[in-house]
């Protein structure tokens, strides 16, 4: 197997924004793009080509076909419907599940042993889709479940006190939609406790903004569609770190979705959005962080809503 090559399914918005992200940070050695368009997958990869003179390594990238999914370390799932003005990611549901079986047909069908990383949506419950339809062991099948929703939170919390968004630690946990919530008791800057960091900075942030900014990181893909109709860079990015994290064998913890294995006390046998260690061997293991009452509540209601649809769809 080749540890440096990824294979992207799906070259929309999505898929490329990655692609250009991979390129431009040059996190790996080979690109594969397949599309069901496969001219627009052609013509991307021929577009891309023409910046390797400026970037930052030697890299191969091309078009093709399921086939290269043999050797890939990494699948990326980007392929399907994405939300119209006013849809919600579940809308789109039964319509990318198809997708999902589909494709993951096609990729195990090569004979492909290595991690499938899902990014279409619902992310939540087409990464179960894709676990099951592929056969791989959970561990090695995860979807970028809250990492998006996760680095718009670290920016609203650092537009708010003018700290470098880096050093800002919180975390946006359970569905990757209308569900997900703040999981403010762990929160911290540099170190520091987010209640001591607001209390100690009056003129820059209350315990009242809390809920604006958990509103604004919430409707955060609602405001971006309504203006330009996707969102696609920060998930893009949100990816590559993600790839990063594997084949740099970082045991890096993040918050993809993942399968709730009993670490939490909620609903089994579903993908949802929790801290996780991720290696060449994709999660090592998930992060279980002291939840206080609410976030507790909050996090079983996004697990029931996950379930229920899962159990819509008979699996
Ligand atoms: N997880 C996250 O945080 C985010 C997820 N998304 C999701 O990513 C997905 C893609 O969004 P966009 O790139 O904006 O859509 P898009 O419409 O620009 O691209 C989708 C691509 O999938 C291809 N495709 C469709 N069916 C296919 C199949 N059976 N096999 C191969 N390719 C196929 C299409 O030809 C198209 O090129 C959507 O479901 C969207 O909601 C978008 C942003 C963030
Ligand atoms: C579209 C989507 O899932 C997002 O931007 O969060």
């Amino acid at each position: 197997m080749s540890q440096s090559k990824v294979v992207i399914i799906g070259t929309g918005f999505v898929g490329m924004s990655y692609a250009y992200a991979l390129l431009n940070q040059g996190t790996v050695e080979e690109i594969v793009l397949i599309d069901i368009d496969q001219r627009k997958a052609e013509g991307e990869a021929m577009d891309l080509n023409h910046g390797l003179a400026f970037a930052p390594r030697k890299m191969s990238i091309k078009s093709g076909t399921y086939e290269d999914c043999k050797d890939a370390g990494l699948v990326v799932i980007t392929a399907g419907v994405n939300q119209k003005d006013g849809e919600t990611r579940i809308d789109l549901l039964n319509r990318n599940a198809k997708i999902m079986q589909s494709v993951v047909g096609e990729v195990m069908k090569s004979g492909f042993d290595g991690i499938i990383l899902v990014a279409t949506n619902p992310v939540d419950i087409l990464t179960y889709v894709v676990w099951k339809a592929s056969g791989l062991p959970s561990s090695r099948v995860i979807g970028s479940g809250t990492s998006l929703d996760t680095a718009r939170l670290r920016y609203e919390i650092s537009q708010y006190i003018h700290i470098d968004v880096r050093n800002i630690h919180a975390y946006i946990l359970g569905e990757h939609g209308d569900s997900e919530f703040v999981c403010w008791s762990n929160a911290n800057v540099g170190g520091k406790p987010f209640k001591d960091v607001i209390e100690s900075m009056p003129n820059h942030i209350k315990f009242s903004d809390l809920d604006a900014i958990y509103k604004d990181v919430k409707n955060a893909a609602y405001d971006i569609i309504s203006r330009k109709r996707a969102t696609y860079y920060g998930i893009g990015m949100a990816l590559v770190r993600i790839t990063s994290a594997i084949f740099n064998n970082e045991n890096r913890i993040l918050p993809i979705s993942v399968y709730n294995d009993g670490v939490y006390d909620i609903e089994k046998d579903l993908y949802i959005g929790l801290p996780a260690v991720l290696n060449k061997n994709g999660v090592d293991h998930v992060v279980r962080l002291n939840l206080d009452s609410e976030e507790t509540t909050n996090l079983k209601k996004s697990a029931n809503i996950l379930k229920t649809n899962i159990n819509s769809m008979n699996f």
